[in-house]
């Protein structure tokens, strides 16, 4: 901490701030009957300062932290905020990192000092001082944050979790919570359709991806979904997979709402999910049949288990060695972000890719909310007219150019759908042991199920597996899942897809979307780049 935070020779009785100018203020406390002053900047942090009884500096700069004051300061980006405690106490909270391994998300442990002003107007001055200096003022504007807790989400302790964990940061740092507990299903949705998005700084998900997939649904309602999207959302991890706070980096409830006070960013690619004649749902994490749909969806029953569940269904999904059919047709990603050498692992009897940008139908890239396809503006499809095509059905959200050019649904033939439509290709064999199509990496906290997948690729990551040989095969290959490992295994193979279709042949499975079983028929899919954004640590 520089020497000119630290310009503790000021007025210990007066109580007041000091202006420091650019600098920051500086404010008489005392810590634990130790007379000091603390030092608040916006630029520097906070630094706890004693001052020795001829009311000099006293000598290196000292902090309070515990029973004796310790050399100790706090940089702004750990700096939480501050909170009253009695009339004239405060405390001081901030995050510092818990473990900085390489290659693992750093986690932050939430720490606090309290102080005492001599009156209860400097203590809290000294609380707006500290919340003005660590929140960025560009990000958090309005303080105002919508939470939709799920409490039956994950072991159903989100609530205690929340309560305990999270909301003591979130109000040091001065946010408004607009706190929403959801009744039932579809109700998070509910609350977002109803909620004036604009006057808050981010959606606030305490819950599983369930939730945050409902959350979403809530965002496209009404002519204003553009506006709406660029309100972040979070996902503070309380359900069983936590795929979106796990590919954020937040890998904990604290590192979680450390990263809400922060206000970073990323964007998103969103990616369109079109049951016709009139359903379409918002996705940002993934689709999949068979073995992974029966994993997740199929032990709903197993929730108290937490995310150990998925690691029993996958066991017993391998040990079943079962292959599940589905015609699957992809427009593949052969654009600015991938070019189809880049792409490994090529299946057997495809053909290769060797189309171009020109060659794909409506191949005008999408900019941020789809602005550039306003020609495209999607359709409202009633729910008896059958002559829609695929990219029609829906009364709000981004347009879907890629399916639309395919013409009339009723007259697309999947199978041969690549004699119609150029650039379009149709995954072989339609038997897999395993299918996933993921618009980011991880799946939950142990498995990296698409490792080159990306928040912004603007496409989504096909990984299928034709076939595992026998039992030792699959087991050696989940474990290589875990670490992201199977795409070097040459039975993995990979695809990158800015559209497709998936329709479904085999019983004993689902069709999950996000987590959530959907309607077991065909689904048109189209990813929408960068269309929102997420709070990342
Ligand atoms: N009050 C409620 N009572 C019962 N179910 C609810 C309630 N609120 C939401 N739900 C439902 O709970 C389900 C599970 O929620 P969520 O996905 O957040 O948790 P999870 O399944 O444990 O986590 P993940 O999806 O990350 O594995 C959702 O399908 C949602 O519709």
């Amino acid at each position: 901490m520089s020497a000119q935070m630290t310009g503790l020779a000021g007025d210990k009785a007066s109580g007041e701030a000091e202006s420091q100018g650019q600098a920051g203020s500086t404010i008489p406390v005392t810590c634990h009957g130790v007379i000091g002053k603390l030092a608040i900047s916006a630029d520097l942090g906070v630094a706890f300062g004693l001052v020795e009884e001829n009311g000099e500096q006293g000598g290196a700069l000292r902090a309070c932290c515990g029973q004796a004051p310790v050399p100790f300061e706090i940089r702004q980006e750990e700096l939480i905020g501050g909170s009253m405690e009695g009339a004239c106490d405060f405390r001081v909270w901030y995050c510092r990192p818990d473990c900085r391994v390489a290659g693992k998300p750093i986690r932050r442990l939430r720490k606090s000092a309290r102080m005492s002003c001599a009156t209860e107007e400097a203590a809290a001055q000294a609380v707006q001082l500290l919340r003005d200096a660590a929140l960025p003022k560009k990000k958090c504007v309005q303080r105002r944050l919508l939470v939709i807790l799920n409490p039956c989400s994950g072991r159903g302790r989100a609530r205690k979790a929340f309560s305990k964990h999270v909301r003591p940061i979130l109000e040091a740092a001065g946010f408004h919570l607009d706190f929403r507990e959801t009744k039932g299903p579809g109700h998070a949705t509910e609350i977002v359709k109803d909620a004036h998005l604009e006057t808050v700084d981010a959606v606030v998900a305490v819950g599983g991806d369930g939730t945050i997939f409902e959350i979403l649904q809530g965002y496209f309602n009404g002519a204003d979904w553009e506006q709406r999207v660029k309100t972040p959302f979070c996902l503070v991890p309380s359900g069983s997979g936590n795929a979106l706070a796990a590919n954020c980096g937040l890998w904990t409830l604290e590192t979680a709402a450390y990263a809400i006070c922060k206000g970073r960013t990323r964007p998103l690619d969103i990616f369109s999910v079109v049951q016709p004649p009139s359903q379409r749902y918002f996705a940002f994490l993934s689709i999949y049949y068979g073995m992974m749909a029966n994993l997740d969806h199929g032990t709903d029953h197993l929730r108290w288990m937490g995310s150990c569940r998925f690691t029993l269904g996958a066991i017993h999904e391998i040990l079943q060695q079962r292959k599940y059919a589905a015609t699957v047709a992809y427009l593949p990603a052969a654009s600015r972000h991938f070019a189809c050498e880049d792409v490994p692992h090529k299946t057997l009897g495809e053909k290769g890719c060797g189309h171009t940008e020109a060659d794909a139908p409506s191949m005008n890239h999408q900019s941020h909310n789809g602005k550039e396809q306003s020609q495209d503006a999607p359709i409202a499809c009633p729910d008896s007219d059958q002559k829609t095509t695929p990219g029609s059905c829906s009364s709000a959200g981004p347009p879907l150019p890629l399916l639309r050019a395919l013409g009339p649904r009723d007259a697309l033939k999947l199978g041969s759908i690549a004699e119609v439509h150029p650039g379009w290709q149709v995954l072989t064999p339609q038997e897999t042991s395993f299918f996933a199509a993921v618009n980011l990496p991880m799946l939950d906290f142990h498995s990296r199920t698409g490792p080159e997948a990306d928040f912004d690729s603007g496409c989504l990551d096909i990984v299928y597996v034709p076939e595992i040989a026998n039992r030792r095969q699959g087991l050696e290959w989940l474990g290589l899942l875990g670490k992201g490992q199977h795409l070097e295994r040459s039975i993995t193979h990979l695809r990158k897809a800015r559209a497709m279709i998936i329709e479904p042949h085999s019983t004993g499975t689902y069709l999950v979307v996000d987590g959530e079983a959907i309607p077991y028929k065909r689904v048109y899919l189209e990813v929408h780049p960068s269309l929102c954004n997420a709070i990342v640590a």
